[in-house]
Parts: C-alpha cells; structure tokens; sequence
C-alpha cells in the first residue's frame, strides 16, 4: 500500500546505468515541490534492499523482545558524544520508547548486541546503503534548489557524524499515547521506516497531523533545520511526532543524515544576499545548536516556550 497525504518519488533512475533523463525529472519535480510544501516526501526504489528493511526490523524486534540485563550489555562507553549502543527515554521524559543508537559502522563509539546472530551485520550494511541513497537525495534537493553542481555534497562532506536509530514504542496506556512528542529534526534529511502498526504523523499545519501509512517498501524522508536554514526557509523541515496505539508495540528505523559539528550554519548567499533578501537566520556553529538541542532532553524547561528549536536563530524575534 502506498500512501496517504505525502508525495511519492521514484528513485530508480538514479540507479539505472542507461540514465532515464525524463524518470529523473520527475522526481526531482515531485521533490522539489514536496520539500517547499511540507518537507516531508517518499521514496520508492531507492537503493536500499526491502529484503535489509525487513531483517533489520526482525532483528531488532528481536533483540528489544530480551530481558533488559541482556540488552543493558550494549550500554553506551562513557564519553561517547552520544549515547551509542542500548538507551531508554529517561522517566521523566513524555517521549516513550527504547533505542539503539549507531554512528557510522567503523566509529570506535559503536557498541553491538552480541545477539541477534548476524544482527550488528545488517545494521552496518543497513547503515552504508541509507548513506548512499541520502546522497542521491541531498543531490537532488541540491539540483531542486538550483546550487551549483555537487554544492551541498561538497559542504556536507564529512560522513562521521551521521546516526541511525532503531527504536521500540510500547503499547499506549489509557492516559497517554506520545511516542515521540512535537518536534523537527535538526539535521540535513532523516529516512524513517516504520513497521505495519504506524504511527509516524506528519504536521501539516496548525493542530493537522497526517498519518504516514506503513509500507514496507518505501522510505519517508524529511527535511530537516540544516536545509530550511541553508535555502532561507525555501525548503521546511517539517513537524512531526510519534503516536502509540493501545494493545500494539511499534518499531521503526531513523536515519539522519547529518552534517559535521565544526560547520557553520547560515542562509546561503543564493537565497539572500545574492538576491538582496533579509535572511532568515543568524549563522551559528551546528555543534553548538547540537549541544541546546541535546540539552533540551537532559535538563528539560518546565515551560514549554523555552525549549530550544531553530527558531532559536530566527533574526525576526
Ligand atoms: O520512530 C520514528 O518513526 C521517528 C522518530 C523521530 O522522529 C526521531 O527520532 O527524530
Ligand atoms: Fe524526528
């Protein structure tokens, strides 16, 4: 079944030697206009085996079914700057799930399960081939945005920072049912697949939320603030959140294809001063809107107003 309320892309050209110029078109089209619209898009024959999909989502079903002693024995090393390895949302935190976190495969801060055989495997081959689909995607929005050729592959050229997530939700209680509450990723494009239960929903405006159907072929791809600052809110990144349902336990994956700390932020000239347009933002250090928005999950402010987005940076407030 493909799907609800957002635009479907198809990827195949761009994986065809004979290269199919109308095929690629259109789906530089339908992309181009997804991200001004909603951010938020899917890709079909994208480069990433649905076989992997599938055993990665067993795998990881499997491995969050163990006892906790057992799934502890992936416990992040301390001094990781995150926490790579087995973690759950702390207590306090409305965001319910459980987690296992990776860098890219040959970081020394990863920590795998010794269980599932083969699992740490299918992760890292997982991992390489969602690197490779985000960089025909992130040439495409470049191609979309109108840059020069290869402009963001050239910025984004350091792959160390990238993660991927597989989580766990639990059934919905007869109180609450956030997952993942309100939010917006902070990184260049996330990929999210997500199991037959759903529950990934998209914000299409005030108080609209559109539920992404699952598919167990497709990628959801989201834009996240590194591009909307980048293109001068030309391209949104867009709300989303997690919702549980009662009597079913959900598991997804995320992939969030990053950029390196050390880069700095800011409107490019393209969209502002090139054009004599006011940006948007101030420019900033990605590590350090990294650390606040890290901070946001560890010293969590009682009023919700003062939890820090992208909006942080915005020269209008
Ligand atoms: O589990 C999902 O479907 C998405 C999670 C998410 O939005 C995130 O971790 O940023
Ligand atoms: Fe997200």
């Amino acid at each position: 079944m493909v799907n609800s309320g957002i635009p479907t892309a198809d990827l195949s050209p761009f994986f065809t030697e004979e290269g199919d110029e109308g095929g690629k078109k259109k789906a530089i089209e339908i992309i181009g206009k997804a991200c001004s619209d909603l951010g938020f898009f899917q890709v079909v024959n994208h480069g990433v085996p649905v076989e992997l999909m599938a055993k990665a989502l067993g795998g990881s079903k499997e491995f969050f079914g163990y006892p906790s002693d057992r799934k502890l024995e992936a416990s992040p090393q301390p001094g990781a700057p995150l926490p790579a390895g087995y973690g759950r949302q702390p207590p306090h935190s409305p965001d319910k799930n459980e987690f296992f976190l990776m860098f890219p495969p040959d970081s020394t801060f990863n920590v795998f399960p010794s269980n599932p055989q083969g699992f740490s495997c299918v992760l890292k081959e997982l991992f390489s081939s969602f690197v490779n689909t985000a960089s025909i995607v992130e040439s495409i929005i470049n191609d979309c945005l109108g840059l020069p050729p290869n402009f963001l592959g050239e910025y984004n050229n350091d792959r160390k920072w990238d993660l991927m997530s597989t989580f766990r939700y639990p059934c919905a209680s007869e109180v609450e049912n956030i997952g993942v509450r309100e939010h917006k990723d902070v990184n260049c494009i996330t990929f999210v697949f997500q199991d037959e239960v759903g529950g990934l929903e998209l914000k299409a405006d005030v108080d609209q939320w559109i539920p992404i159907t699952p598919d167990r072929t497709t990628l959801i791809v989201n834009v996240g603030d590194v591009v909307q600052v980048l293109s001068n809110d030309r391209y949104k990144s867009a709300g989303h959140r997690v919702v549980r349902q009662a009597g079913r336990e959900r598991h997804s994956f995320a992939f969030f294809y990053n950029i390196g700390g050390d880069k700095w932020v800011e409107p490019l000239p393209h969209f502002s001063t090139d054009i004599d347009e006011p940006p948007k933002y101030r420019g900033f250090l990605y590590q350090d809107y990294l650390q606040l928005r890290l901070r946001n999950k560890t010293h969590p402010p009682s009023r919700p107003q003062d939890i820090i987005n992208i909006s942080y940076y915005s020269t209008s407030t």
